[in-house]
């Protein structure tokens, strides 16, 4: 029997809600193929925890964490308790660079049975490599004064390293795709560090004569994802473009509640983390109507990564089957709750494992 250690978090708002019906998809697809077993284990850290001991996490929450070979995450924050920047820097950030989970990977596809709001959307499959251990997202910086001289000052930082890590990753995962990466620049408005990113990317491509490129401004970029997302494999971005353009890649699969993402630990010395691209949605918290398929595919992300592939793709068929019968959530048209979609999806694994 194989034994995979996954640490659970559920976080704040419709976290709760996805993430539990996630594990009952585990725990069956466990059952089913008799092979293999999760022993998960659950932490209350979100900002309930915050309110009442003034952190996100224990002081050792990290070290906790860093025996289990994976971290199931559903999302952190809740703004009417605790500010953004503190939940998801005490918490959710925290993990991805402690953790030097440096690559977060989003898939994008037209799905099954689920409406894209594109007029009419060609076969897009697409998967956008965000950086995601510095760029935009960066502690350097400071507020000085208060009221009308107030100045506030934020760095980006962009190493060699991580940049060539990141471009590295696309080439590599594009290889096993349709061998194609788009980088995602804005060289003609940000002078240093992207010249640099678009340099760096004229570089790490030699390394890779089989791949084909392009490269285009972050602002074009965006609009075509919404015209013509079918000519995308694999893009590359900093860690803000990266955000930005896998909300896109979300919202033209017809819901963010359907996009998967997995944060990468690529040196194997920390676990990675796996946590839906959408967020805590405290407007539909506590109705049962969440969907669950984000959260539920970033589980086949994990099955992936842990080397289950085969239990990855039947996953990912079960979750297609189940659109394509119309068992959906309000967001993507249908009136089925959270609890229905999971019941068809395991019904559906039932009959395919
Ligand atoms: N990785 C994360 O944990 C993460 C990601 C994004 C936002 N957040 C946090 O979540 C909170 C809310 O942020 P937001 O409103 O900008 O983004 P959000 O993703 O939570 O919600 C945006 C919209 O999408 C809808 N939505 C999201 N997930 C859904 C699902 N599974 N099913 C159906 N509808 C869904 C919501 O109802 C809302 O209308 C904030 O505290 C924010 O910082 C966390
Ligand atoms: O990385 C972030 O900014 C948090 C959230 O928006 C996400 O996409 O995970
Ligand atoms: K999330
Ligand atoms: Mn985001």
């Amino acid at each position: 029997m194989m034994k995979h250690s996954i640490a659970v978090l559920p976080g704040d708002g419709i976290g709760n809600e996805v993430v539990p019906a996630a594990l009952e998809v585990l725990h069956t697809l466990a059952d089913l193929h008799g092979g293999v077993k999760f022993e998960t284990t659950s932490f209350p850290w979100n900002c309930d925890y915050y309110l009442e001991h003034g952190k996100m996490m224990p002081d050792d929450g990290l070290s906790i964490l860093k025996d289990f070979e994976a971290i199931f995450l559903g999302a952190i924050g809740d703004p009417s308790k605790v500010p953004d920047h503190v939940s998801l820097w005490g918490l959710l950030i925290k993990i991805r660079r402690e953790f030097e989970q440096v690559i977060n990977v989003r898939p994008a596809k037209l799905m099954q049975g689920i409406q894209s709001p594109l007029t009419s959307p060609k076969d897009f499959d697409l998967i956008v490599v965000r950086e995601n251990s510095e760029g935009e997202y960066s502690e350097i910086g400071g507020r000085i004064f208060r009221g009308d001289d107030e100045i506030a000052i934020q760095n980006n930082i962009f190493s060699r390293r991580g940049v060539e890590r990141a471009m590295r990753y696309a080439f590599q995962l594009a290889q096993k795709r349709r061998n194609h990466v788009t980088s995602a620049t804005k060289s003609n408005g940000i002078v240093y560090t992207m010249p640099f990113w678009d340099e760096v990317f004229q570089q790490v491509k030699t390394e890779y004569p089989d791949v084909q490129t392009s490269s285009y401004h972050i602002d074009a970029l965006a609009a075509f994802f919404v015209q013509r997302p079918q000519v995308f494999d694999v893009i590359v971005a900093s860690n803000l473009f990266g955000d930005i353009l896998t909300d896109i890649g979300a919202a033209i699969m017809g819901s963010i509640g359907v996009a998967p993402a997995a944060n990468i630990n690529l040196n194997g010395k920390y676990p990675s983390m796996f946590e839906p691209v959408h967020g805590s949605a405290p407007d539909i918290c506590g109705r049962g109507i969440a969907n669950p398929i984000g959260q539920i595919w970033t589980l086949k992300m994990m099955l992936d990564h842990l080397g289950l592939d085969e239990l990855g793709s039947v996953l990912l068929d079960a979750i297609e089957g189940v659109t394509n019968d119309g068992i959906k959530t309000p967001d993507v048209g249908g009136k089925a709750s959270t609890q229905e979609v999971v019941e068809g999806i395991i019904a559906r694994l039932r009959n395919m494992v």
